[in-house]
């Protein structure tokens, strides 16, 4: 049996901007994981997942041997990273085989409710980890990272790929994303082979930062699933916004003017919060997560859309009050907030008035650095 792990991530900056081809995120890898156990099977192959509910997925290969079918289940991610890294197999001249996958996960709360790190991305990580090992393709991390990227955006271009690179890669890093629509048109038209080397990859990087070590990252779930997706849509198309923000703000209330110049304030603020980390400027580090929070409250204003909920409000006044900064992580609207405080004491009583408040600590740290990151 192969079992792979990946790790679940939080955003720490730049999101929503980090979507737009080439701007820059901070993210962490956490300590969660999806495991995946595959197994080799004859026939067909079966996936197991508290996701699916009690019957396993179950897929075959068309007449031709290749191509992956199964009844009546949407293309998922799972099924995506396998129908990828199958063509890449399939590419380099290895036989196809079936396998069965048991997937399971701590990133979800005991009643299946997800607390918004990144599951889907580490369910593609660890699939496509899973994979690379039963075939002995031998791929190098940011290979896999790359075929976790053209995996996802067979599903959406809109995802960044930050959490991939995360769930890949380990650690703190600083991310950019590659222009995601070309890459999918070129794996279309070229397949994935020469999707993993063109020139569509310009503009993604990934590099490990490593923050002051006085500060504590604290996080706190607010119980509420929030969909990305839904979120990013809102939030990326102004002309959808128009007709549902006249109904939200009547005659006599001006509508709030657009935010044109959110990515480039958002990469200033990322290549602030790197420089801050790299100087090990505890202080630079605050200030600039607290300018973080600002700016999404005025993309939330200037779209309409609910980043900062009042869950992660409270969140975010509670760790204030007591010295920290902090935010919504990711899409907002629900999921988890952050906070980086200074001291240990400090951090005890702003998890404990989090607690107080309804909002439920999560016992994460950084998840450890898989190894290198190449060159894209
Ligand atoms: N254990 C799992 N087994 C199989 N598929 C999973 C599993 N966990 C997540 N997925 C896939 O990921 C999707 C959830 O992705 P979604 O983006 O909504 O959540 P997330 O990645 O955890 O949260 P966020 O995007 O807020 O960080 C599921 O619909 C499913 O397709
Ligand atoms: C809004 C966005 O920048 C971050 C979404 O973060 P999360 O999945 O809600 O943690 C979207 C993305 O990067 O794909």
């Amino acid at each position: 049996m192969i079992e792979t792990r990946a790790p679940g991530k939080l955003f720490i900056a730049g999101e929503y901007a980090v979507v737009g081809p080439g701007q820059p995120a901070v993210l962490i890898a956490v300590d969660r994981c999806i495991t995946v156990r595959l197994t080799e099977s004859e026939g067909a192959g079966r996936i197991h997942s508290s996701e699916y509910g009690q019957a396993p997925v179950i897929w075959r290969r068309e007449d031709d041997g290749e191509h992956i079918i199964v009844d009546e289940r949407p293309f998922d991610y799972v099924l995506s990273a396998i129908s990828t890294v199958e063509e890449l197999r399939s590419g380099r001249g290895a036989s196809p085989r079936y396998f069965d996958l048991e997937i399971s996960s701590e990133l979800n709360d005991a009643d299946g409710r997800k607390f918004g790190l990144g599951s889907s991305a580490a369910v593609t990580v660890a699939t496509i980890a899973a994979l690379d090992e039963f075939y002995r393709l031998g791929l190098t991390l940011t290979e896999r990272f790359k075929l976790a990227v053209l995996a996802t955006i067979a599903i959406s271009t809109k995802a960044s790929g930050g959490d991939l690179a995360a769930s890949t890669f380990g650690g703190w890093i600083r991310y950019s994303s590659p222009d995601r629509a070309a890459l999918h048109a070129h794996r279309e038209a070229h397949g994935v082979v020469s999707a993993m080397s063109c020139e569509q990859w310009a503009g993604c990087s990934a590099r490990r930062v490593t923050p002051p070590s006085s500060l504590d990252l604290l996080v706190g779930w607010t119980g509420t699933p929030a969909s990305t997706e839904h979120l990013v849509t809102r939030v990326h198309t102004p002309s959808e916004r128009s007709d549902e923000a006249s109904s939200e703000h009547s005659e006599s209330t001006p509508k709030p003017a657009p935010l044109v110049s959110f990515a480039a304030e958002s990469h200033t603020l990322v290549d602030d919060l790197v420089a801050a980390f790299d100087a090990d400027d505890a202080e630079a580090s605050l200030t600039t997560i607290r300018s973080v929070r600002a700016l999404l409250r005025r993309l939330s204003d200037s779209t309409g859309s609910l980043i900062e909920t009042e869950a992660l409000h409270d969140l975010c006044e509670i760790a204030e009050t007591h010295g920290a900064a902090a935010k919504p992580s990711g899409a907002g609207g629900g999921d988890c907030g952050i906070a980086l405080a200074h001291s240990h004491s400090e951090a005890q009583t702003i998890l404990s008035g989090w607690e107080a408040a309804g909002i439920r600590p999560l016992d994460l740290g950084a998840h450890r650095e898989e190894g290198e990151i190449d060159e894209f």
